[in-house]
């Protein structure tokens, strides 16, 4: 946690550095405004009682208005400030969080619960880092006021001084362990959190509706939300419990010396040893570092709590990387000669079984090499090792010879296109969601729409309210938005994966073209349209095409059959249907359902 601070503390000095001054400056005001006014009153009551040049009285009333005047202010001034430099760590602390996502160059870690949980966690941490330096000023403000309200006393009493203390002490450790305690509380009570959190998301998520009402199990989710709710309340109700006790006892502890010492300080004004205006510093003492500590408990409680949630962003920042990058990657050229799975075995972790084993494939350049098989069977897999997504636990893939972990992954993925079967829906204009696919064709209406065209997509488009600067999807319409004619438009599940076509399209001239199941969600005649467009655009060019409509693949030069991780056919349509093996026998199957019955 000292790790973590002194982290927060570097964080804000770099963000905002000269911007620090301002709200330093304030705190030291704030802390020291009360005081000025108990002193002030003091001296004020004093000279009255002892009927003292009336001017000087009126000189120190005036400046007893000033000083109230400041105490007015300043939590105004203190709160603007604060909000400035909130946004301005905040922009910087959410810079720093995306771009360390960014570096993490495979899909190891936004495949793992975990880690998106911290990541959810060092989000929040981002929005609210401001607060640290707020609750750190807050304790920083609390313990100035508490020492100078015993400094001055101390000077007129140090009796009266020892009074205070004993008032405070007790009370300032019971209420750190209580926020210790209150932490402690924070953690545990964590994991039910974000169950909960998940449940109240599930419910209101869009794409679990349709399933939620066919199925009615809305009851059944709410249920488990509530139950994970109610668990969190038990733990809360606890330390309430427990707070209440504590925070009631020592409360009437502290009235109690504070009332004793109030009496005996009425009793030594009565006997002469003190002043009207000492009993006033030491009303105003008590009341003053009652409000202090308060300030203080809040800020330490404020910070602890902020710490724990920074911890999660300082591991997300500092996380090293999840794939080895090389020092000085090997150049990485046009496809020459092609690309070889070298005895490629992959398990997504130690815990999971097999899902590529001991795979060796050659995908040779300018040719379209089909792979099929069963679900499960390891193909996305493959494809994923392909783009550098993951690094094969053992063995290696060969770009024209060279192990692709020893090239720079940006280089390997610039000359890659795919359509992947988890594609994007992006919530942008029809234009934009092509050219995501090569960001300097944004804005390039030429390539936008010959890849559109390719795609079979642009009668579509073009008939869209607004052409191709149509926003798509009705997700996250704001109030103007929905005002604007140009908004609002859904396109069907065919239509999107047209559109994803196109993106991969506008990669032109890379050198692999890597289709993993482009067609499940086109009509048949579709279908085949597409392919016509596929193998032309393929033409030349080295293409991997994953599909479970064998009709589509039959005119591929190689058909790679991969079962449970490992590859049990391989040749062209004709010599695999002569073999009769699994792909015969799938092929088969397909053909009797497109027979005439
Ligand atoms: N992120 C993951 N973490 C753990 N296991 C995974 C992950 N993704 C896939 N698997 C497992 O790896 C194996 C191969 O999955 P893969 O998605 O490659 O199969 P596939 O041949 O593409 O299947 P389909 O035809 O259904 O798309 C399966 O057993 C699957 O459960």
């Amino acid at each position: 946690m000292v790790a973590d601070a002194l982290f927060a503390v570097r964080l804000t000095w770099h963000s905002a550095r000269g911007a620090l001054l301002v709200p330093v400056a304030l705190t030291l005001a704030s802390a020291a405004v009360p005081v000025v006014i108990a002193w002030l009153t003091k001296t004020v009551l004093d000279r009255i009682l002892l009927a003292s040049d009336q001017g000087n009285v009126l000189v120190l009333a005036c400046a007893i208005a000033v000083a109230g005047l400041v105490a007015a202010v300043l939590p105004h001034i203190t709160e603007f400030f604060d909000g400035e430099l909130d946004r301005r760590i905040g922009a910087v602390a959410f810079d720093r969080l995306y771009a360390a996502v960014e570096r993490f160059i495979g899909l190891g870690r936004f495949e793992n619960p975990e880690f998106l949980d911290r990541l959810r966690l060092a989000d929040q941490s981002a929005h609210s880092i401001g607060r640290l330096l707020d609750a750190g000023l807050s304790v920083v403000r609390g313990a100035l006021m508490t020492a100078g309200f015993i400094g001055v006393l101390f000077s007129v009493s140090p009796a009266i001084t020892a009074v205070v203390l004993m008032a405070v002490v007790p009370t300032l450790a019971a209420e750190l362990a209580l926020s210790r305690r209150r932490a402690r509380m924070t953690v545990e009570v964590s994991p039910a959190e974000r169950r909960e959190f998940f449940y109240s998301q599930l419910l209101s998520s869009v794409d679990a509706a349709k399933e939620i009402r066919l199925f009615g199990i809305g009851a059944f989710l709410r249920g488990r939300m509530l139950r994970e709710r109610r668990a969190v309340d038990t733990v809360r109700r606890r330390t309430d419990g427990r707070e209440l006790l504590v925070q009631s006892v020592l409360g009437a502890l502290g009235t109690l010396i504070a009332g004793g010492g109030l009496v005996w300080a009425i009793l030594a004004a009565w006997r002469g040893s003190l002043t009207v205006g000492d009993i006033s510093l030491f009303v105003a003492a008590i009341a003053g570092v009652q409000a202090a500590l308060g300030a203080m408990i809040g800020g330490i409680a404020r910070g602890h709590h902020g710490l724990l949630l920074f911890d999660h962003y300082c591991a997300v920042v500092n996380a090293p990387t999840d794939l080895p990058v090389p020092a000085s990657p090997t150049p990485i050229g046009p496809l020459r000669e092609g690309i070889e799975l070298r005895d490629v075995w992959f398990r997504y972790s130690a815990d999971h079984p097999w899902a590529l084993r001991g795979v060796n494939l050659r995908i040779p350049y300018g040719q379209a090499v089909a792979l099929v098989g069963r679900n499960g069977a390891g193909k996305s897999t493959l494809v994923k090792l392909l783009c550098r997504f993951y690094d094969p636990t053992r063995g290696a893939i060969l770009w024209d010879g060279v192990d692709i972990r020893s090239v720079a992954p940006e280089r390997l993925r610039e000359r890659v296109a795919a359509v992947f079967q988890d594609y994007m829906e992006y919530d942008l204009t029809a234009g934009e969601n092509i050219a995501l696919g090569d960001i300097s064709a944004i804005g390039d209406q030429a390539r936008i729409t010959a890849a559109a065209v390719r795609a079979d997509v642009h009668e579509t488009l073009a008939a869209l309210p607004q052409g191709y600067e149509t926003m798509l999807s009705r997700m996250f319409l704001d109030e103007m938005d929905k005002a604007d004619p140009r908004s609002g438009v859904v396109l069907s599940g065919g239509q999107w994966q047209r559109l994803a076509l196109a993106r991969a399209f506008i990669r032109e001239h890379r050198d692999l073209l890597i289709l993993d199941e482009p067609s499940s969600g086109l009509d048949a005649e579709a279908e085949s349209e597409i392919h016509r467009g596929l193998r032309a655009y393929g033409d030349g060019r080295t293409s991997l095409l994953i599909s479970h409509r064998l009709g589509s693949v039959r005119d591929a030069d190689l058909i790679v059959v991969l079962d449970e991780g490992v590859i049990v056919e391989r040749g062209p349509h004709a010599d695999l249907m002569s073999a009769a093996g699994q792909y015969a026998q799938m092929f088969s199957l397909q053909a009797i359902d497109y027979q005439p019955h």
